[in-house]
């Protein structure tokens, strides 16, 4: 097992540009891929989760050219029909290509088979897979029902339905409900069942739509209606911000270990909600100031603890577990329950992994409370269960005084690579 040593940074300041947002790469790449048109997708994240999108269009017969060594991309579309009608698509452990793939192939009337990694085959896929069957999509279970691998069949499509998505497991149902019924051609109302968890990338999905030409009406959270006769239009260029989510670990370093560290692609002009992850941070009493396309944080004094929903941020949540570890007494991160269905069940990973730095933790069913140990120990052995956000979440221990062991610290390449690279980067 590869392993890398943190030797503890009491100090650490810069600047570093992010690399571009995963939610928004996988997105555009389908809506350019589905769209009229050709579409430059500039700044396009390099990382597993986007390579898997790109394989798997490339497979079902989209042309993207990579234009020489940059991460600019030329997509040219398919008019909303893939020209590939029978395929095998591996799409390792990516959500954000599994979910909207899925919805986008049960209308292609063509014969698809879809899986992922053995974690990909234990994340809930069924309410996503009732709802297409109630628009009349035709998907069977390869394995344990309600879970990944898939095979597609071609649908008969029942135009005029109401189609019912619950919102309560992942709000990657509904985001590639919206993304692919548009294709039907026809008006489509969706109707979320019981309470949408991460609510605000439903606003990416809306915002890029729109982009692509094409609108929708909401009322509220609860009813989404696609007007019929709109299709997916290249709008020329789509420009990927940067990642709000790996955007934490900076924003986090600079809270923790002085700063200022300054994060760029995001800022005040961001669609991403973990932005607001800024706005946590400030309630903790981490000094944050932000412009349309930066953001920096720099710490003022001891962290405060907080007791704090977190629903509208899941991914960033995690970097505040961490952030915790400095505050000045008992945290709570409350209603993330979307945890236990990521890449690894984070809420009983992130719980043990913090008590091998000395934290007091208590786990519940959608909550997590820390706190702090008077002295963290040195040395903890960090298992980061094949989930990115582990590792880095945990790269930021060695900025409190003490050194830290990252177990499998490759496992970051699901959406940053490099990040180990880059934290090395920021500087005395
Ligand atoms: O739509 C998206 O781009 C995402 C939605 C969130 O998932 P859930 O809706 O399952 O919480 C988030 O955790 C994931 O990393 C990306
Ligand atoms: C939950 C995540 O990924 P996915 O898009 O696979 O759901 C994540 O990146 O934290």
């Amino acid at each position: 097992m590869e392993q890398l040593r943190l030797t503890p940074t009491p100090h650490l300041a810069g600047t570093i540009k992010l690399p571009g947002s995963k939610s928004i790469s996988n997105r555009t790449l389908l809506l350019a891929a589905l769209s009229s048109g050709t579409t430059l997708v500039r700044d396009l994240l390099d990382s597993d989760d986007i390579r898997h999108m790109l394989a798997a269009l490339g497979l079902l017969g989209v042309k993207v050219e990579q234009l020489g060594n940059s991460r600019d991309f030329r997509v040219q579309g398919v008019g909303g029909e893939f020209p590939v009608k029978s395929a095998d698509l591996f799409l390792g452990n990516a959500g954000t290509a599994f979910r909207p793939l899925t919805a986008a192939l049960a209308l292609m009337q063509g014969n698809y088979q879809l899986s992922g990694v053995a974690r990909m085959h234990e994340r809930p896929i069924g309410d996503l897979v009732d709802a297409l069957r109630a628009a009349g999509a035709e998907i069977s279970y390869r394995g344990n029902p309600g879970y990944p691998p898939l095979a597609i069949g071609p649908a008969s499509l029942r135009a005029g339905e109401v189609i019912p998505v619950k919102g309560n497991v992942s709000s990657q149902f509904l985001t590639a409900l919206l993304m692919a019924l548009p294709l039907t051609g026809e008006t489509v109302t969706i109707e979320v069942v019981g309470e949408l968890i991460s609510k605000p990338y439903i606003e990416i999905t809306l915002n890029l739509m729109a982009r692509f030409g094409v609108q929708v009406e909401r009322q509220g959270w609860q009813r989404f209606v696609i007007p019929g006769g709109q299709h997916y239009i290249s709008p020329g260029e789509v420009h990927v911000e940067g990642d709000a989510s790996s955007a934490s670990y900076f924003l986090a370093a600079g809270a923790l270990a002085g700063g200022p560290v300054r994060v760029e692609g995001v800022g005040n002009n961001s669609i991403q909600g973990d932005v607001k992850f800024a706005d946590t941070l400030r309630q903790m009493g981490v000094a944050i100031t932000m412009g349309d396309n930066w953001i920096e944080a720099s710490a003022s004094g001891k962290l405060k603890a907080i007791d704090v929903d977190l629903n509208h941020i899941p991914d960033a949540a995690m970097t505040i577990a961490i952030a915790a570890l400095a505050a000045d007494g008992t945290t709570t991160l409350r209603n993330i329950e979307s945890w236990r269905v990521k890449e690894t069940d984070r809420l009983s990973a992130m719980a043990t992994e913090l008590r091998k730095v000395g934290a007091t933790v208590e786990e519940g069913q959608d909550y997590i409370r820390i706190t702090p140990p008077a002295q963290l120990l040195a040395d903890a052995e960090i298992d980061t269960y094949d989930d990115h956000r582990m590792a880095m979440c945990f790269s930021l221990v060695s900025l409190l005084g003490v050194p830290v062991v990252i177990n499998d610290p490759k496992c970051v390449a699901k959406t940053f690579p490099d990040y180990f690279e880059v934290l090395a980067t920021l500087h005395d």
